[in-house]
Formats: C-alpha cells, sequence, structure tokens
C-alpha cells in the first residue's frame, strides 16, 4: 500500500495543518494539554472550532489556557492511576470526536512503581492511554469519524516491546529502554485500535513530534542525546537551530487528529507531517517506524497482556 503523503513540510506548525479546516461541534480530549506540545494541540485545534478538554493532573495548571482559549475546559486525569482513568471516564458523556493520547514521561533516573504495581513510563505513556481509550470507547463510536492519535516518538526505532520483561522486574531498569519501550508500545496500541475497532468506524495512528525543547527533556545528558540519535547529518548534537518549536512539533499530532486529508487513514505512523516507512529498527537508525512497533501480532498481544489489568 503506497504511503500517505501530505502537502505540509517539517517545519510546517499546527496552525497551518489546520487552516481552513472548520472542527465546529467536534470535541477532542488531550492528555497532557496543559504544557508543551499539548499546548499547541490545544491552540490548533480550538482555532479550528473544536470543544477541547485538556486531561491533566493538575487543573490548575490548565486554567491560564482555559481563560486565554474560550472553547477548552480542563478535567483531572492521572494516568499512571488506573482509578483515576476510570474515574475521568465515568464523568465523560456524549460523543468524543478525537482522542489524543499526549501526555508522557520520559526517562525517569530511576525505576518506579504505580499504585497498581507498574513500572511507571509504561504506565504513564501506554497503559493509562490504552485504559482511557477503553474506558472512552463507547463515546468514540457514537461520534462521525472518530479518531485516535496516540504520540510515540523516534525512540520507538531503538527497543521492541520485551514481552519476556516488560517491567525491568528481571534485569537492570534502564531509563532509556524504558522509554523506547514504552514509545513503541504506544505505537502498537494505534495498530491494536486500528485492528480492533475499525468495524466500529475507530480511526487510530500514531507519529512521533520531532525534537522539541520541552519539560520533557530535562533528564537527557549529551550522551542520551546521541543514543537518541539527536544529532544533525554531520554527527553534531542538535542546537537549538536543529529543534522544531512546540507549534511545529504539534503539526502532526493535530494532522491525525483532525485534518480531512487523513479520513481513511488508520493504523499508520507519521513523522513530519508525511507517513513514515517501515524500517528495521536499531541504534543508528534517524527515521522511519520499526518494524517491531507496526507488527499486527505484536500488537494483540500487548492487547492481551493490558487487558485483564482494566479488571
Ligand atoms: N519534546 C520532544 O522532543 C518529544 C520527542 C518525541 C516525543 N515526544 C512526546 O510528545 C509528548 C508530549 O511531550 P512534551 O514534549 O510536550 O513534554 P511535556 O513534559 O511538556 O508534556 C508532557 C505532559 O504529560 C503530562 N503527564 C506526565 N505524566 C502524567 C500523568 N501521570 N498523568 C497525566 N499527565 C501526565 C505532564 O504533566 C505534561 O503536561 C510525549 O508523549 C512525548 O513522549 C516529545
Amino acid at each position: 500500500m503506497p504511503l500517505t503523503t501530505t502537502p505540509f513540510g517539517p517545519r510546517a506548525t499546527a496552525a497551518e495543518v489546520l487552516d481552513g479546516v472548520d472542527l465546529s461541534g467536534r470535541r477532542v480530549i488531550v492528555t497532557g494539554g496543559a504544557s508543551g506540545l499539548g499546548v499547541e494541540t490545544v491552540r490548533a485545534l480550538v482555532g479550528a472550532g473544536a470543544e477541547v478538554t485538556v486531561a491533566t493532573r493538575d487543573p490548575a495548571a490548565a486554567e491560564p489556557l482555559a481563560k486565554e482559549l474560550p472553547g477548552v475546559r480542563t478535567a483531572a486525569l492521572d494516568l499512571s492511576d488506573l482509578s483515576s482513568v476510570r474515574a475521568f471516564c465515568a464523568d465523560w458523556s456524549g460523543p468524543l470526536d478525537a482522542l489524543v493520547a499526549n501526555a508522557g514521561v520520559m526517562m525517569l533516573p530511576n525505576r518506579q512503581v504505580t499504585a497498581q504495581g507498574w513500572e511507571m513510563q509504561l504506565a504513564t505513556n501506554y497503559l493509562g492511554h490504552f485504559a482511557l481509550a477503553v474506558g472512552l470507547r463507547g463515546a468514540l463510536q457514537a461520534a462521525d469519524r472518530p479518531r485516535v492519535t496516540v504520540v510515540s516518538s523516534g525512540a520507538q526505532l531503538r527497543a521492541g516491546f520485551d514481552f519476556a520483561d516488560p517491567q525491568f522486574e528481571h534485569r537492570p531498569y534502564d531509563p532509556f529502554l524504558a522509554y523506547a519501550q514504552s514509545k513503541t508500545a504506544d505505537v502498537l496500541l494505534a495498530v491494536g485500535i486500528s485492528r480492533r475497532w475499525a468495524d466500529h468506524g475507530i480511526a487510530a495512528n500514531a507519529c512521533a513530534p520531532g525534537w522539541i525543547h520541552t519539560n520533557l527533556t530535562r533528564h537527557l545528558d549529551p550522551a542520551t542525546m546521541r543514543a537518541f540519535g539527536a544529532m544533525d547529518a554531520d554527527g553534531n548534537l542538535l542546537t537549538p537551530a536543529h529543534y522544531k518549536t512546540p507549534a511545529q512539533g504539534a503539526a502532526t499530532m493535530v494532522l491525525l487528529a483532525a485534518s480531512p486529508l487523513l479520513d481513511r487513514v488508520s493504523g499508520r505512523y507519521f513523522e513530519d507531517n508525511q507517513e513514515s516507512e517501515v524500517v528495521d529498527g536499531g541504534p543508528e537508525v534517524m527515521s522511519g517506524v520499526a518494524k517491531w512497533s507496526v507488527a499486527p501480532a505484536a500488537a494483540d498481544r500487548l492487547w492481551d497482556l493490558a487487558q485483564p489489568v482494566l479488571g
């Protein structure tokens, strides 16, 4: 199947991607929408007329955004706590046109576990979003052409999902691998939703936003940056000039969440506003989506692993 292309270059902003798109009456949830890429995603969606709920651990932190933008409401959600996810879903009423699974943590230096005993990066980046999507399935189904957008990362190129020890219980905890694995799981989540819920009309895609200076990268040192391939073609570590702005980083996210150009696209992975080629993952690979991130068997196996956790 040919790769989906769009007219937007890698430096297009979220507002440019939605220019001329009318999202009036469309209801969208953005997790982690009170900072970084989430804020720019919310701004662009509201700018196109959508009614956006910012799902955030700390609703007070989202209040300035809600004041700035009419059409934004805030709601409490801690993705690392499944009881919080359940409460959020129980409070939601009416159709949901798009879920943007954006919140994330990166490279927590020490292994932490959640109240339910899951390793924190996997729990926040993947499991909480899985539970959220499952809890909101009925609301998605009730909308017209609903979409789930899962924000992954180029880090998915660095590690497949380790089904033998996903929580680092039997091997030393590695912050880098734990993040990479969680971002592979994010792509598998989009593939899994696409496979299981296509009959309900729900589309799901995943994306990498690029490199953007946000709070997320606060735990990174130069060695880690190198390991993630955050360097230019000459091997120099990225300088500020190589980073995208948050508004550029949010572009692929809103493209997947709301652009009519992608009305019939599901189960795919995008970066720089274009669909990515499927490649072999590994330490030197700089772009594309790893085979292990889109393997249907791995998506099914991960779903089966996570489903019982929801009870
Ligand atoms: N910034 C980059 O260069 C980059 C690169 C690749 C992928 N990403 C991905 O983009 C997404 C957004 O990251 P960002 O760069 O805007 O970082 P950010 O730190 O500004 O935003 C992350 C958001 O997630 C929220 N969050 C963290 N734990 C949570 C929890 N338990 N429950 C609810 N919310 C929680 C944070 O409060 C924050 O609002 C992440 O999924 C990240 O992995 C970012």
